[in-house]
């Protein structure tokens, strides 16, 4: 019989990181095989479920990326854009899927994450969630079936540790809506309201980022017109729910051609 799928947690620290650590070593499905952290953690050496105030789970932490990830199938990667930029480089190098879940990503960032999707399976999503990839069909829907007298207005709250805004989340339902619309979000993008800032645009779509105590991540489309509003709400509750959309999509990579990939692939959306 051959072995599970192992999988590589980078960022192993973090929220998502321990999140991650917890539900692949749960899973029946694949193996956790590495875990790193930045160079000069403290973490490194150790073994990372006692690391993380648990039991013992086989795996010591390390601060060498492309060393853990030659062992690997599959790297599941929250971290931030500069590292992930890096570990896309690694990950081809190494054969493995990689998915990604780090927002806050610029342009170089993902041009670069291109480049590595030429050789290597990359499934990259703002949100592993099915409730938000559901959420994105639903807004392109209701997008294309009204016209600009509906103002669109997304609006999104998190954690006051999240550091990139509007979240990442916010921005893949903002371009299911411009693609509604026929338009680039680019040509549309209102994000920053500050000061006399003159009458909305028509057919902006506008972004507001709320950012306090431990929300998880809720995101609300907001279709405003005359006399009504039509609101699409996700609420996550539990961090869990990424991870385990993270766990599936380094499953279904499993075997599939180079390429760049997202949620709705995975979840035959
Ligand atoms: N796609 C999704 O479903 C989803 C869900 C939740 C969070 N996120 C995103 O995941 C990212 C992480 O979120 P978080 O709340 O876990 O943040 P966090 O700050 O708690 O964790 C990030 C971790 O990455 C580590 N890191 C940074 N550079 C590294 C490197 N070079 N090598 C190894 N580790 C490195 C940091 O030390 C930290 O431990 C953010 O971009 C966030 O928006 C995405
Ligand atoms: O906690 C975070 O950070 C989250 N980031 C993602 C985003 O930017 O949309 C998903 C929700 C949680």
């Amino acid at each position: 019989m051959s072995e599970l799928p192992g999988i590589v947690v980078t960022g192993a620290s973090g929220r998502m990181g321990q999140m991650l650590i917890r539900t692949v070593a749960a899973s029946e499905a694949c193996r956790l095989v590495g875990a790193t952290v930045r160079e000069g953690h403290d973490w490194i050496g150790r073994d990372v479920g006692e690391a993380m105030g648990g039991a013992a789970l086989g795996v010591t932490v390390t601060d060498d990326a492309l060393e853990a990830f030659s062992h690997a199938q599959a790297v599941i990667d929250f971290t931030s854009p500069a590292a992930t930029v890096e570990f896309a480089g690694l990950a081809a190098q190494a054969r493995c899927v990689h998915v990604i879940g780090t927002t806050g990503m610029g342009e170089d960032d993902l041009a670069r994450i291109a480049a590595a999707a030429r050789h290597a399976t990359i499934i990259r999503a703002g949100n592993m969630s099915l409730g938000v990839n559901l959420l994105m069909k639903l807004t392109r829907m209701v997008a294309s079936a009204l016209d600009a007298d509906y103002d669109i207005e997304i609006v999104e709250a998190h954690h006051n540790r999240k550091v990139d805004a509007p979240s990442g989340t916010a921005l893949m339902l903002g371009e299911a809506a411009a693609d509604g619309r026929g338009m680039r979000l680019a040509d549309v993008r209102d994000a920053a309201r500050d000061g006399i800032t003159g009458a909305r645009k028509r057919g902006d779509i506008g972004f507001s980022a709320i950012r306090g105590g431990d929300i998880i991540g809720e995101h609300d489309v907001i279709f405003a017109g005359e006399g009504e509003r039509l609101v699409l709400r996700h609420v996550a509750s539990d961090r869990s729910l990424f991870a385990k959309g993270a766990v599936k999509a380094a499953l279904w990579g499993q075997g599939k051609k180079p390429g760049e990939y997202d949620m709705l692939d995975v979840l035959g959306l």
